[in-house]
Order: structure tokens, then sequence, then C-alpha cells
């Protein structure tokens, strides 16, 4: 499965009837990609989240990645784990992981990061925050330059997060991102299924058609 499209990521909510419904209706809205991400909860709460969240993204055909922990996405047999700059040695997780599994690195607003986890072995890289977001109000800001920058050096697979929703996505996109990881955009929204299609949709647009697209990948260079 191609990592391009909508990932989504789920929020810091306990109450799990509620998060696996809103994430249904989210891969029912076409997002193929899913990161369980639960900060707030215990390892136990966690495993059993991951678990019911592995069986969901299986009966839709999608890839469920898991936050932070080799150990959990080993445990739930996750497609891969998605790990920041204080979650451990990405050379050290690609060796435990083996080649089958995808890993994913947060490179924040630093190019160099990215290309040192592009070295060891990640499947992809995610850069944020671009816009301001209410689950990481601290977080340091990417911008568009930087994204191009990445576009151009970079031969993986570009995820962008931080504060994205419909009104903001189009540039990033046209920029080069492959992926939006989006959270409160798609769990806050009243209808989170139209959202995620109105996300899917925007990867089927030729980067010209997309607000802001004018600086995008000309045909030629796209992947
Ligand atoms: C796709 C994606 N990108 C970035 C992050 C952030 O990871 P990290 O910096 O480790 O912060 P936490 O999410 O662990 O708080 C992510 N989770 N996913
Ligand atoms: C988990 C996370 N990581 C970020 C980074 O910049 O690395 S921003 C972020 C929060 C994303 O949530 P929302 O879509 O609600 O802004
Ligand atoms: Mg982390």
């Amino acid at each position: 499965m191609t990592l391009k499209g909508l990932y989504a990521v789920t929020p810091d909510w306990n109450d799990s009837k509620r998060l696996l419904a809103s994430t249904e209706a989210i891969l029912a809205g076409g997002c193929r990609i899913l990161q369980y991400r639960n900060k707030t909860t215990s390892d136990c709460h966690r495993q059993e989240q991951a678990g019911a969240l592995r069986a969901l993204t299986r009966r839709h055909g999608a890839l469920l990645i898991v936050n932070d922990s080799v150990d959990l996405a080993l445990q739930v047999e996750a497609d891969g784990v998605h790990l920041g700059g204080d979650d451990g040695d990405l050379a050290a997780a690609r060796q435990r992981l083996g080649p089958g599994k995808i890993l994913g690195a947060s490179c924040y607003d630093d190019l160099a990061l990215a290309h040192q986890a592009q070295a060891a072995g990640v499947d992809y890289v995610a850069f944020g925050s671009f816009f301001p977001s209410q689950v990481k109000p601290d977080a340091r800001r990417a911008s568009l330059d930087l994204l191009q920058a990445a576009r151009r050096e970079l031969t993986l697979p570009i995820c962008a997060i931080g504060g994205i929703d419909l009104g903001n996505a189009g540039p990033l996109v046209a920029a080069g991102a492959d992926m939006l990881a989006v959270i409160s955009a798609l769990y806050e929204a009243s209808d989170p299924r139209a959202i995620a299609e109105r996300f899917a949709s925007l990867f089927a647009l030729s980067p010209n058609s997309l607000p802001g697209g004018r600086e995008g990948r000309s045909v030629a260079t796209r992947r």
C-alpha cells in the first residue's frame, strides 16, 4: 500500500466506543492510513485500544501505525510505528521491526534530521507543525519553503502535520506533501466521514488545480 493520502491520527480519547465509531467513519470516508496515538492512558488500555483499531483497520484495508512504541506495534501486529526525537534510536527500531514494517520519523522543522532519518532506514518523514495546533500549541513551526526543499532533496514520502484542516491543506499537497496527518479537523468534526472524503479527494487533484498550487511540483518531477 502506498504512503499517500490522508493520515488520520487518533486523539487522546479514553472512551473506546467513541474512538472506534469516529475512526470507522473516517475509514469509511476513504482514509487508508491510521496512527494510534494516546498519550494519556495506561499501557494496558493502550494495548486494548490498539488491538481494536487493528481489527477495524483490517476490515477497511487500511494501514495501522502505532505512535511511540515499537513494543506495542509488534504486540498488536500493526503495520508500523512512528517515532519522534524522544522515542528511541531509529536504526535500532528498524532492526527490531525488520524490513517489512513501516517506520516513520518526526523531523519537526529540520531537514538535516530528515536526511539522518532517511539514512537510518525510515519509510517516511514528517514535518510540522505547519499551523497552530490545539493538540500541540507549543510545537515548533515548519514552513512551506521547508516542505518544498524537503521535496527536492528527499526521495522518501513526506508527511505534513499540525493544525491542518480543509481550509489550509491544499498548499501543503501542492508543495509536495504525500500525506497529511490530522487529528482535530477529523475527530472534532460533526461529520468525520464527510471531512475524510474531502481530504481524500485533495490527493486526486493535480497540483495546479489545488488552492495555492501555482508553485506545486511539475508533473515531470512528481513521483
Ligand atoms: C505523522 C506524525 N508526525 C509527527 C508526530 C509527532 O511525533 P512526536 O514528536 O514523537 O510527538 P508525539 O506524537 O509522540 O507527541 C506524530 N505522532 N505523527
Ligand atoms: C501530534 C502532533 N505532532 C506535531 C508536530 O509538529 O510534530 S503537531 C501534532 C498535533 C496534530 O494535531 P492537530 O491535527 O489537531 O493539529
Ligand atoms: Mg512520539
